[in-house]
């Protein structure tokens, strides 16, 4: 565990102010700056935010449990005048954990963030107790496009990702455990150094009913709510069970009734509404788990998707149940124990954040935590270089072949976004 500032074990001592504020441009990623850009938007509405006032990076078993208590001290030790008073406003960090324990997770408390919902707008500042910061002036900044991108396989090529799939499936038909996913990486290399700026609007303005994220290097827009915690109020939406769509509306029309009929991805869809209802139950004191999904039309593909709502039992924060849900069998699988072996056996690779947590946290423990899909990492030591993530639930009715066809699909998001 390490702490940026002071070091040791205290949080740090801050100021918070936030207040309303007009003159922001209609998309908050406008004000991103070049480096160290944070975000969190759907619909134009949401946080984007610069500078560091305070960080936690952490790996380990214990990683929630250990950035839960880190957010805990330090949202006692601050001084937040807030003068807007809705969730997000006030102290908030934003935050991405890793899928294994090994893989580094980190929360970071910005020095400035913009918020909007639904007709405020707001911005924070963030200071050291000894010194109060001036609210600041609010520049929009133009990325520079990215210009000749190239795609190469990451750890496997597709052929050798469809074999163990293949494996997958004869260990699922073999009784050893229902459901595993695996997923797999794609190496994206440019010209010149990537402007993340550039990718994360394009996102936002092609998947605007998805979460455009940009946390530490990690940036996606991702469709899967893992939890949402609002006033009491706990929501979470599940997808498992996807078809790729054709461009040709009919025909997707037709797709979606024949995905909502599928016994193979009804199958897959339950046991991630499954894992997510037992994960749940205990933080909820009623809850609703509709008996059918819906299918969720995205530009590139469709999913079985099944909004699960409750009350809150206890003082749970937005985290605490990210971290309580946390491998869902949307990423993981069933048992979640047997599937994480398998994935650490067969994969191949190392999934760093890729379907981990990301999302924000406030000082009243409300937040939003989504799955980190249809995402890239950037790479730290070569700023022309990402590796882009997909996978795929397999079970027993799946065919390799399509699971390899549904991972490219589920591609074109951040490919389309990087200038393919
Ligand atoms: C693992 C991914 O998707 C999950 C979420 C929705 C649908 C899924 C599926 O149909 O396989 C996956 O469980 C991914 O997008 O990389």
């Amino acid at each position: 565990m390490s702490l940026s500032e002071p070091v040791g074990s205290q949080a740090p001592h801050l100021v918070i102010r936030s207040q309303p504020v007009d003159g922001v441009s209609a998309q908050l990623m406008d004000h991103l700056p070049a480096e160290g850009g944070l975000a969190w938007v759907r619909r134009g509405d949401g946080h984007v935010g610069w500078g560091v006032a305070a960080r936690l990076d952490i790996a380990g078993g214990n990683r929630f449990q250990e950035a839960i208590a880190w957010w805990k001290e330090l949202v006692a030790a601050a001084v937040v005048r807030d003068e807007v008073g809705v969730p997000g406003s006030g102290l908030l960090c934003f935050g991405s954990f890793g899928f294994t324990d090994e893989d580094l997770s980190q929360l970071v408390v910005p020095e400035v963030i913009i918020g909007r919902r639904g007709g405020t707008t707001w911005v924070t500042t963030v200071s050291p107790a000894s010194s109060l910061a001036a609210p600041p002036e609010l520049v929009t900044h133009e990325p520079s496009p990215v210009h000749d991108i190239a795609f190469s396989d990451g750890a496997r090529s597709g052929t050798d990702w469809s074999s163990i799939v293949a494996d997958a499936i004869k260990r699922i038909t073999g009784g050893e455990l229902d459901k595993v996913v695996l997923a797999r990486d794609l190496i994206a290399i440019a010209e010149q150094p990537i402007d993340l700026r550039w990718p994360l609007r394009q996102l936002a303005s092609a998947y605007p009913n998805c979460w455009t994220f940009s946390v530490d290097g990690l940036i996606g827009a991702t469709p899967e709510l893992l939890v949402r915690r609002e006033k009491g109020l706990i929501t979470s939406r599940v997808l498992a069970g996807t078809i790729r769509r054709t461009g040709d509306d009919a025909h997707d029309l037709a797709l979606a009734a024949s995905l909502a009929r599928s016994s193979k991805d009804l199958e897959e869809h339950e046991f991630a509404v499954r894992s997510v209802a037992d994960a749940l139950k205990p933080h909820c004191t009623s809850m609703n788990v509709p008996e059918t999904p819906f299918v969720l039309h995205l530009p590139n593909v469709m999913h079985l998707a099944t909004d699960v709502a409750g009350v809150a039992a206890n003082g749970a924060s937005a985290l605490g149940l990210a971290a309580a849900l946390h491998p869902s069998a949307a990423v993981c699988g069933t048992p979640t124990d047997l599937a994480r072996d398998l994935i650490g056996e067969i994969e191949g690779m190392r999934r760093g954040r890729f379907s981990g947590p990301v999302g924000w946290l406030d000082a009243a423990g409300d937040g939003e935590w989504c799955i980190a899909l249809r995402c890239g990492q950037a790479d730290p030591d070569d700023p022309r270089r990402m590796r882009l993530f997909a996978g795929a639930g397999i079970v027993a009715g799946s065919d390799p072949v399509a699971e390899l066809a549904e991972t490219n699909a589920k591609l074109v998001p951040m490919r389309d976004a990087l200038g393919d």
